[in-house]
């Protein structure tokens, strides 16, 4: 009897590291209207969407697109010299101004949020199969947080240096902040629940995954 009970109640929400904030629905509907909208024109041009090439040969399943900085495996440059070579699209002020919300109300810091400048920012587009593999985002040369916002269907947000590693799912809207113990923290997407997102988003299909990052660059230099 217990069991069915048990079986019943809601799975206790993981504990995420500390640093490692995750704020469900952070997004309404219309905001993400609009970085559906905006993320649609970035994937046009300057520089396109595409699947990002690594250096042992292979194609990331997701594609991207960068605004601000352009990031390939692994480094940031202002053009984009692995697909057109273009200069990608100039990071705008109203991206900095969501940031530096997010991160208010992630950590509840207001010095800390307003002396936020994310400088770059990775699109990164789920369809059908597409997975992105454990690793770390560090190729900035900042421990400033990366912010990170998803839109569309839901997925297996993995996170944790080492197992048990902690499985959160993302929905449409939500904000997850790493930083400070956690900036540099392994995470990962294991699955994407296909079909789970609202059209009413703008985006018909898959997820789109937005990261405000800090690049600790000047216009002189690339990293690393
Ligand atoms: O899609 C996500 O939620 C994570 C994306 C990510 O880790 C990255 O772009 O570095
Ligand atoms: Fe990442």
């Amino acid at each position: 009897m217990t069991g069915a009970v048990n079986a019943l109640l809601p799975l206790p929400t993981p504990p995420l590291p500390p640093g490692a904030v995750h704020l469900p629905g952070w997004l309404p509907l219309e905001r993400q209207r609009e970085l559906v909208a905006a993320c649609r024109a970035w994937a046009v041009g300057p520089v396109p969407i595409r699947h990002t090439r690594l250096p042992n040969g292979g194609v990331m399943s997701v594609r991207t697109v960068c605004v601000g900085w352009h990031w390939q495996p692994y480094r940031y440059t202002r053009t984009a010299d692995d697909v057109n070579g273009r200069r990608v699209a100039e990071f705008p002020d109203w991206l900095v101004a969501l940031g530096r919300r997010a991160l208010l109300d992630a950590y509840g810091d207001e010095a800390a949020a307003s002396a936020y400048a994310p400088d770059a920012a990775l699109v990164n587009h789920y369809d059908g199969q597409a997975r992105m593999g454990m690793h770390q985002d560090k190729d900035e040369r900042s421990s400033a947080p990366v912010v990170s916002l998803s839109i569309g269907d839901t997925c297996v947000f993995r996170v944790g240096n080492t197992r048990p590693y902690t499985d959160v799912e993302l929905a449409s809207g939500d904000l997850f902040v790493f930083g400070g113990p956690s900036r540099f923290i392994y995470h990962g997407v294991p699955k994407v629940l296909e079909g789970t997102g609202d059209p009413a988003t703008g985006l018909a299909s898959g997820r789109l995954n937005i990261t405000l990052r800090v690049t600790g660059l000047g216009d002189e230099a690339s990293a690393p």
